[in-house]
Order: C-alpha cells, then structure tokens, then sequence
C-alpha cells in the first residue's frame, strides 16, 4: 500500500462522499435496483446506462465504471464492449464482475475478451476468478465451489498477466496486485443471503477507484468499507431481508470509528 490501509480506507470513504462520483453500471437484471441503492447510501451517484450507442458517451465522463456478467443479453454484451473500450481510451477506471462464468458459453468467452480490454479491478468469488485464470471449471451457478485460498495463487498469476488488481470475495477477502496482497476479515454471512452480496461490491469498488490514484488501496478501502458496513447490519441477526434494508442504511451510516473498530486487514 502507499499509505498504511486503515488510513487510505478513512481518507478513500471521505473522497467517496465529497466527491459523490458517478457510476456507470452495465449490471444483471437481478441486483440492479440494489446496487443503485447501495451507492447512492455510500453518496456516489449510479447510473444504469447501458444500452449500445450511449454506454461510450457515458464511459468517457464517469468516475468509474462497472460492467458485471450476470445477465447478459445481447445488447447489453455489446454496451459492454463499447463502454470498457471507451473506458480504456478516456482512462476511467472500470470494474469486471465475470458472474458464473467457467462452463456457461456465452459469458465465458465474453469475460476473456473483456480481460483484455484492460479493467482496472477484477472482482469475483473465488471459482469465477480460477476460471478467468483458465485454472478453475468454475462454480455452482452464481456461487463460489472454491474457497478462497485455492484462488490466491491464480488471482496473483491473473494480476499479473492482466495488470488489473483482482479481488476475490469470500468470508476472507483478499485483494491483490500480483506484487502486495491485503486480506479483510470482515463482512458477514447474511451477505450471501440476499442477492446482490458481490454485484454491488463491485459497484462500490468502481466508486472507490473513481476517487483514488492508487487501485489497490481503491479496492482494499472498497471492500473495508462494504464489510465493516455489513457488519453493523447483522447486529441483532436480523432475517435476510431486515439485513438488505439495515445494509442500506449501514452503508450510509459507516465511518471513521467503525473502520477504526472493526477493520481486520492482514
Ligand atoms: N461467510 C462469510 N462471512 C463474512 N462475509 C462473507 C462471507 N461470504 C461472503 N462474504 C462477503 O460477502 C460479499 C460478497 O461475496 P461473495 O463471495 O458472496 O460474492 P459473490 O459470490 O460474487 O456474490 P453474488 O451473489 O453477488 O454473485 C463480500 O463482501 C464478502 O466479504
Ligand atoms: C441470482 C443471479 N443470477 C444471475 S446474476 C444473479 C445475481 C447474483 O450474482
Ligand atoms: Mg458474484
């Protein structure tokens, strides 16, 4: 890290709220209004434009920009194309989420040509991140076979090969640039609970990289930030859906005493 991480987390979370960049999304039918809520809770300003002939406009004056696998219909595949390249020419950060590929034939190819296109954080579990690593079949539908150790070699190997910072989610996350590798022990179990856990991270990653030189520190304060919040959501073992209202809110509420509390970075 270039600061020390608890540090670069408080000051990231600060740039996040004051700046309140704009996100473009290109997400799954599934997590699109959770995502929106989640970002707007953290105070960045989402935008769902993903739709062919405007996502390159958009990608050009966004903060940052999410594209994510999980429901990819064919016009969306080609916004996706459009606005990563127009991503990669303005450089604006954007985020790649290759939801439940290895075995799928549509976004498995998909996900490796977007590789290509230079992402600046890869987001996965830790099956999807074996599979863009071409070491994994990949996972259970949307859910991690693996657990997320097994990825670690192949998410320092995938860094290093595509220059992106990987991330792989799991009760342990672990962050990594191919050289420093960070591991946040926060988060709760109630995120896997509710649709949307990982899509809207990767969301929150985009902000976060929007606001920060460095792309490391961006996503360990990303996902610091995501599961400290989640934590103060699960106090009082709500049920799954109470968790998703309280995570919103959790979201809008975390700051300097809770990253400070909490925060479990190794
Ligand atoms: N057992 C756990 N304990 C604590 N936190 C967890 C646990 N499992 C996952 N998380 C957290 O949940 C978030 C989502 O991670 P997960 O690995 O479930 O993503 P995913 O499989 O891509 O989710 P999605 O269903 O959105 O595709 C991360 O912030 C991670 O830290
Ligand atoms: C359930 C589901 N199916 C495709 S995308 C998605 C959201 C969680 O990844
Ligand atoms: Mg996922």
């Amino acid at each position: 890290m270039t600061t020390e991480p608890l540090e670069a987390t408080r000051a990231a979370l600060a740039r996040v709220r004051g700046a309140e960049p704009l996100v473009q999304c290109l997400t799954n039918t599934v997590v699109t209004n959770f995502t929106a809520n989640a970002l707007l809770a953290l105070g960045a300003s989402p935008a769902m434009v993903d739709v062919p002939g405007e996502a390159d406009a958009f990608a050009r004056v966004a903060g940052g920009v999410l594209v994510n696998l999980g429901t990819p219909h064919a016009e969306q595949r080609a916004a996706m194309t459009e606005a990563a390249t127009a991503a990669r020419e303005a450089g604006t950060p954007w985020v790649l989420d290759p939801v439940a590929i290895g075995a799928l034939p549509v976004r498995t190819p998909l996900a490796h040509a977007l590789l290509a296109l230079g992402p600046a954080v890869v987001r996965g579990n830790a099956s999807e991140i074996l599979a863009l690593a071409r070491a994994g079949a990949g996972g259970r539908g949307v859910d991690a076979a693996e657990k997320v150790e097994q990825a670690a070699e192949a998410a320092r190997g995938l860094a290093r090969t595509s220059g992106a910072v990987v991330a792989v989610s799991g009760p342990v996350d672990l962050v990594t640039d191919g050289a420093r590798t960070v591991r946040i022990a926060n988060g709760d179990a109630l995120l896997t609970k509710v649709t949307g856990g990982g899509c809207a991270l990767g969301a929150v990653m985009a902000a976060f990289a929007a606001v920060t030189e460095d792309v490391f520190d961006a996503t360990v304060a990303a996902v610091t930030t995501y599961t400290v919040a989640a934590e103060l959501a699960a106090e009082g073992r709500p049920g799954p859906g109470t968790f998703a209202v309280r995570f919103v809110d959790a979201l809008a509420a975390v700051g300097d005493t809770d990253l400070v509390a909490r925060a479990a970075l190794s």
